[in-house]
């Protein structure tokens, strides 16, 4: 299928051409004249408030819906669904106003004489850490280790509140989640996602979480896990190519061996990270739109599009100037000129999908939906479950924001997921061996895992679980208070009070590695979600329990009272947790049965992105399994290893470094040596910097269907 066929030649084309025109006529006409632009000006001084008018600006109609004379109608409420977030009153979304308040205030209580009445303390000094070269969140570790669990962050008129204690993150999160929404998060992602579940508005999440949370039903994963199988074969083939090239030794200098992008390309060396990346890119494409992505190699125009994309999204998460709400800045710049015409050719591209998928609808109910036979349908996709669904009828855009939600929520996240845990287990080789006996008795030779094997591999969700907690994928989750309430005091032992339009952060990273919470927090032990953990000291925390049988795909937020929560928690918690879990169980398992890793570098320091990023690629060596009938043998070089206590840790101090990691969260954290590099991520085949490639080189496989 072409990327440009749905607006190439014929009548439909130029029909839809002049659709174009009416659609972006009526853009214009709905779009608040005078109050848009008093708001756009005002955005300037008060992020926040005239949320969904860059993204409109941004985001084109959608042909499907002129076509079906729908226009932006609402949606039907579904009859079904898991959204339980309605209790109480929601309270009124913010307004400029409140904004401009809220910054006096701030200003006034910051550099003025007015009392903070919040209860937190503010980081003194230059919070300047923050914009340096260090992962934010890294920063944020070390403010916690100095200030405690609830601090906040004071910048001219903006304050932020960094909360890392479970009590207070189920309040937020589980018993309040509509004093909440996604704030600063929903401001950056809006452009990209529009409505789509993340930076929804809770009247439209509502809806759409309803109607998309049965789409991720029992047999349809069960279908997604044999995806799951093939698009990782194909990346098993591309490692079996790479296996095969010229060995770098492992003594010398890698730098000088992969000099130039021609040895690079010789080598026994992949990034793993790209290629995980790949990967994911491929099965989450199918999944979601049954697409196939282009070769990354072949320097597809829409892959290109989707990495820049998600790298503008990045880039605005970093940047405190939103200087892309200035309405004609997007047309100067010309990185925010790209970003219009990137998201025009993955608009184009999802309207062509979502039209294809229209045009062929077969209404049925739910049940018929959720027992479906998927051994005979040929397009198994999130898209064809969400049109088919009878009484749904969502508008092609919302269509479109949804799709490119899920797209964006559900690749990177389980690709950062399996690069850390390959990064951890190649420097654990106790680990790697105790994987590798499960995955020999439960997955013998090629077999294709399924969702009962998924089951039985308990010990490689475990190490999963192990990456999530040292590694979330966010390592922050972000909102904004809705009203003036209290959250009650949990470890910090003191209330924090928050005003209307307050931003607030959940730090996972620090909350994950919190000392009172975890035993050797930095230390990478998949065994310790075996061990009952309990701290009477920590006030209002039940502590971790296991799952009986570890009943569930990962240990969660119930088992450890939220001080685990991989996937976040409450009503707005993942809804593609199973289907990660199930992806990144079946890709590491048959990843391993079959090849080996080394690290090519002693240190892989991290960056902050959507997720935690590698400075420069998980560069590894790999080659195939030396003996699959032996399969605690391992390199010599990997014997003297031992469990490390952050990715960046170099493998020669890995001993020490475990040794001190009953030391506070940050222990690990003094260990980085960050290099911000945030054109990192290359999909081309290019060299970066010292000449290593950037590349995995993997090569996309034919259609599965
Ligand atoms: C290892 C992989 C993944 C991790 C660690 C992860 C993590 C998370 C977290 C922490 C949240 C909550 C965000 C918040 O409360 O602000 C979230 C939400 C979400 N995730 Fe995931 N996710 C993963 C994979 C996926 C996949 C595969 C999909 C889809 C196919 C997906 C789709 C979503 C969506 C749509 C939301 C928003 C839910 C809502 O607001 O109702 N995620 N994810």
């Amino acid at each position: 299928m072409g990327w440009m066929a749905a607006f190439c030649g014929g009548a439909v084309g130029s029909e839809r051409s002049a659709e174009w025109k009416v659609a972006a006529r009526s853009q214009r006409i709905r779009a608040p004249d005078a109050g848009a632009v008093a708001a756009r000006a005002a955005a300037v001084v008060a992020r926040g408030a005239s949320r969904g008018r860059a993204a409109r600006s941004v985001r084109k109609a959608c042909p499907v819906d002129q076509q079906n004379g729908q226009g932006e109608t609402q949606l039907p409420v579904p009859t079904t669904g898991s959204a339980d977030a309605d209790k109480g009153e929601i309270p009124p979304p913010l307004t400029t106003g409140d904004m401009a308040g809220l910054w006096w205030t701030n200003i006034q209580q910051t550099y003025g004489s007015k009392p903070s009445v919040d209860g937190a303390p503010r980081v003194e000094g230059d919070p300047s850490d923050l914009l340096g070269d260090q992962p934010f969140f890294i920063a944020l570790a070390k403010y916690f280790a100095q200030y405690g669990s609830v601090f906040k962050l004071a910048f001219g008129p903006k304050v932020f509140f960094v909360v890392s204690d479970p009590a207070m993150t189920r309040f937020i999160l589980r018993d309040n989640p509509t004093y909440y929404d996604k704030g600063v998060l929903a401001e950056i992602l809006e452009p990209i996602m529009g409505k789509g579940l993340i930076p929804a508005d809770f009247e439209t999440w509502k809806k759409r979480r309803r109607v998309i949370a049965p789409g991720f039903h029992m047999k349809w994963l069960d279908r997604m896990t044999r995806l799951f199988g093939e698009c990782t074969d194909e990346l098993l083939q591309e490692l079996d190519r790479v296996a095969s090239r010229g060995v770098v030794s492992s003594t010398g200098s890698v730098k000088q061996q992969l000099g130039s992008k021609a040895q690079a390309k010789q080598s026994n060396v992949i990034d793993m990270e790209t290629a995980f990346c790949s990967c994911s890119l491929d099965i989450i494409g199918k999944a979601v739109f049954n697409y196939e992505f282009g070769s990354v190699t072949n320097e597809s125009p829409i892959i290109k599009a989707v990495y820049r994309c998600l790298r503008e999204a990045e880039h605005r998460s970093t940047f405190l100037f939103p200087y892309w709400k200035i309405e004609f800045l997007n047309w100067v710049i010309p990185r925010q000129r790209k970003f219009r015409r990137d998201m025009k050719i993955i608009s184009d591209q999802l309207d062509e999908l979502i039209q294809l998928a229209v045009d062929s609808r077969d209404e049925s109910d739910l049940s018929a939906l959720e027992s479906r036979d998927y051994d005979v349908i040929k397009d198994p996709s999130m898209l064809r479950f969400l049109v088919d669904l009878r009484g749904e009828q969502a508008t092609c855009s919302q269509l479109r924001d949804d799709l490119i939600t899920l797209l964006t929520a559900g690749h990177e996240t389980t690709a950062a997921l399996l690069t850390w845990a390959l990064c951890e287990i190649a420097r654990n080789p106790h680990v790697l061996s105790k994987l590798r006996e499960e995955i020999d008795t439960i997955l013998p030779d090629r077999k294709m895992p399924t969702m009962s094997d998924v089951k039985a591999l308990q010990y490689t969700r475990r190490v999963l679980a192990e990456t999530l907690r040292m590694y979330p994928q966010p390592p922050v989750l972000i909102r904004r208070a809705l009203k003036d309430h209290t959250i009650p005091a949990g470890t910090s032992k003191m209330d924090l009070k928050l005003l209307r339009g307050n931003d607030l952060f959940i730090s996972l990273y620090t909350l994950h590695r919190h000392p009172d919470l975890w035993e050797n927090p930095n230390r990478f032990d998949p065994d310790r979600w075996t061990r009952e953990f309990t701290n009477p000291a920590v006030k209002d925390w039940k502590g971790y329990k296991p799952n009986p049988n570890e009943a569930s795909l990962y240990p969660n937020e119930i088992n450890s009272d939220y001080a685990f929560m991989p996937f976040g928690a409450g009503p707005r918690k993942c809804v593609g947790d199973q289907f990660a879990m199930l992806e990144a169980t079946v890709c590491l398992a048959m990843t391993l049965r079959e090849f080996d890793f080394e690290h090519v570098y002693d240190e892989v320091g991290m960056t902050t992105g959507a997720t935690i990023h590698t400075q420069n690629g998980l560069m590894m060596r790999v080659t195939r399994r030396r003996d699959r009938s032996a399969p605690d043998a391992r390199p010599a070089s990997d014997a003297t290893t031992s469990s490390s206590s952050s990715a960046s840790v170099p493998t020669s101090a890995a001993a020490s470094a475990s040794a001190s990691a009953s030391a506070s969260a940050t222990a690990g954290v003094a260990n980085v040596i960050p290099k911000k590099d945030t054109n990192r991520v290359s999909i081309l085949a290019e060299p970066i910097e010292d000449g290593r490639t950037s590349n995995s080189g993997v090569s996309r496989r034919p259609a599965v269907s």
